[in-house]
């Protein structure tokens, strides 16, 4: 039986009492729950405070300033960061965790790096897991994922159940939303690595500078004090990073094209099957055969085995298991090819650096037309829309504009303002319509990329979630059996 002791340092005139649980929706509470009351973005939490007593909390943690009705026998604890201390309590209610846990973040490449540093850990024979944007993936367990960083109570509950199946390794993925809203703070985080930081999420953050802030929280107060940064140095913002690691006296690994980079890649050569990355590692030069498609994929290999390796692994070993990674689902995933010859990928790019990167790395391996299919997603910063209408318009022959994930707002406005930076694109509003017409398209030697959508399964409209895949419509087109 967990008593509020277990979860917090409690000084009089608080008194100690059993928990049964711990939730900030005052829709979960029942009998001698902790209740977070939580101002959000859509609700304020403390609005909600009354039913939370009504249903049976004994014990509420909210803002300073609170009160609650008069003569009520409930506790109230006032904080100056109840998000934090949220986080910090369903840490302590949910144990064990696996032992080694770190995490990524950077606008591009957190699922593929953390699916990328769970299989380099399953390799050297560690039983290992990863939690973000595709779900809770270890040998024995695999669950859809919903937020790239969950809610903390769901996180820490993933954590332990990975621990009970005897995960010891784990690598999570460290979005802004969550950095922001403190979901990871009590989560002990031992290596951090960093990718990318380009335009996203401008609907949320006030500026791209308060967006790396969000991020930059992994390594200045999440991390802990003895963890290892593993920093990509090639935009300005990593850069930057890696300067205050260093003055802070932080453990450090760098990499990317520059200069100086701890591992520093050298060239990538795309093959018909894949990469080879020449990478240079403490003055030795070697080459690495990655069986994954898209250069930019050797950024999040090397970042993968370098965090990797912060288990007390070496560098050298983690860099030759580049050699075995195998894709990650919907990421510059192969899907087939036509009976013309024209290849088919699904990927995940829903960024503008991301489109330009998986386009640019595309055109690599087209022989003949590079052509693109995608949307933008609706209740997300709109700002990025032209802007990557504009690539796709720069970097490939044929486009199809469709619908990704409307939710709230009028697709045809979205697409609309997609088209104003691609005038030459077709719109197409239903995206398996477009898909099979994009498909229908191809010749040989063209590459067609449906972008946006990736492992996704479902197309929000609304509040609706209807049944939706990229991956199976495409097999469905091309006749490609499904492995199950
Ligand atoms: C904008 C955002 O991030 N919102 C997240 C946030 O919601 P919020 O705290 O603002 O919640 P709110 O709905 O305003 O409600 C405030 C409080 O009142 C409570 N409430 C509400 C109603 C009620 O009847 N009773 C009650 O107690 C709520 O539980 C909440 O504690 O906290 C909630 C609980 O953890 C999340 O579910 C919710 O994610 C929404 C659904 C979401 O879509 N988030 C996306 C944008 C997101 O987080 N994405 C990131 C980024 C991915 C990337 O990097 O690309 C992610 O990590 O997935
Ligand atoms: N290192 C990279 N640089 C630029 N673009 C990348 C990089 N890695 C992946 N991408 C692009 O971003 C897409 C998403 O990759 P991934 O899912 O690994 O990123 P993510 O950061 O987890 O995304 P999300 O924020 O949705 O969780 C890929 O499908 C690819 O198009
Ligand atoms: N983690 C990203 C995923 C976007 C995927 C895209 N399909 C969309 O719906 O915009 C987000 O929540 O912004
Ligand atoms: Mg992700």
């Amino acid at each position: 039986m967990t008593r509020l002791s277990d979860l917090l340092s409690i000084t009089a005139p608080l008194k100690d009492c059993s928990v049964r649980g711990v939730t900030a929706d005052s829709r979960q509470v029942k009998a001698d729950f902790m209740f977070f009351a939580l101002p959000g973005v859509s609700f304020d939490g403390r609005d909600f405070i009354p039913q939370a007593i009504a249903a049976g909390a004994s014990t509420i943690l909210t803002t300073r300033g609170a009160k609650l009705p008069e003569g009520c026998p409930v506790q109230l604890i006032e904080s100056d960061d109840p998000r934090a201390d949220y986080a910090r309590v369903a840490a302590r209610y949910y144990s064990p965790v696996p032992d080694f846990l770190v995490a990524v973040t950077g606008t591009n490449g957190k699922t593929s790096v953390a699916d990328f540093t769970r299989q380099i850990w399953k390799r050297h024979g560690l039983i290992s897991g990863s939690l973000g944007t595709l779900g809770v993936r270890s040998d024995l367990i695999q669950t859809q994922g919903g937020l790239t960083t969950p809610d903390p109570m769901l996180l820490h509950q993933s954590l332990k159940q990975l621990a009970v199946s005897g995960v010891t390794h784990c690598a999570l993925e460290a979005s802004s939303h969550g950095l922001d809203q403190r979901r990871l703070e009590g989560v002990h985080i031992q290596a951090a690595a960093f990718t990318n930081l380009t335009r996203d999420h401008l609907d949320y953050h006030a500026n791209e500078m308060a967006y790396f802030k969000a991020k930059e929280r992994l390594f200045t107060e999440v991390m802990t004090e003895e963890a290892t940064a593993v920093i990509n140095i090639d935009s300005p913002h990593g850069q930057s990073l890696a300067e205050k690691m260093k003055n802070d006296g932080r453990a450090l690994l760098t990499l990317g094209y520059a200069e100086g980079s701890d591992a520093q890649i050298l060239a990538v050569t795309p093959h018909a099957s894949g990469l080879v990355a020449r990478i240079k590692y403490q003055a030795h030069e070697e080459d690495y055969r990655i069986p994954l498609m898209g250069s930019f994929q050797a950024e999040n290999a090397l970042a993968a085995a370098l965090l990797a390796s912060t288990a007390d692994i070496g560098v050298r070993q983690c860099l030759k298991s580049m050699e075995s990674l195998r894709g990650v689902c919907g990421r510059m995933q192969y899907i087939g090819e036509t009976a013309k010859g024209g290849a088919v990928y699904v990927d995940f790019a829903h960024t503008p650096d991301g489109l330009k990167t998986v386009l640019e790395a595309a055109s690599k391996h087209a022989t003949n037309s590079l052509d693109v299919l995608f949307g933008c997603g609706g209740d997300r910063d709109a700002g990025k829309r032209p802007i990557m209408g504009e690539i796709a318009g720069k970097l490939a022959n044929r486009i199809y504009v469709t619908d990704d994930n409307p939710r709230h707002e009028d697709a045809a406005a979205i697409r609309k303002q997609v088209m104003k930076g691609c005038g030459k694109a077709q719109e197409i509003s239903d995206r398996g319509e477009a898909i099979h017409q994009a498909v229908e398209a191809l010749n040989d030697g063209d590459i067609l990329i449906l972008a946006g959508k990736g492992h996704e399964e479902g197309q929000i409209i609304g509040d609706e979630k209807i049944a939706f895949s990229d991956i199976h419509t495409a097999k469905e087109l091309l006749a490609v059996k499904e492995l199950q």
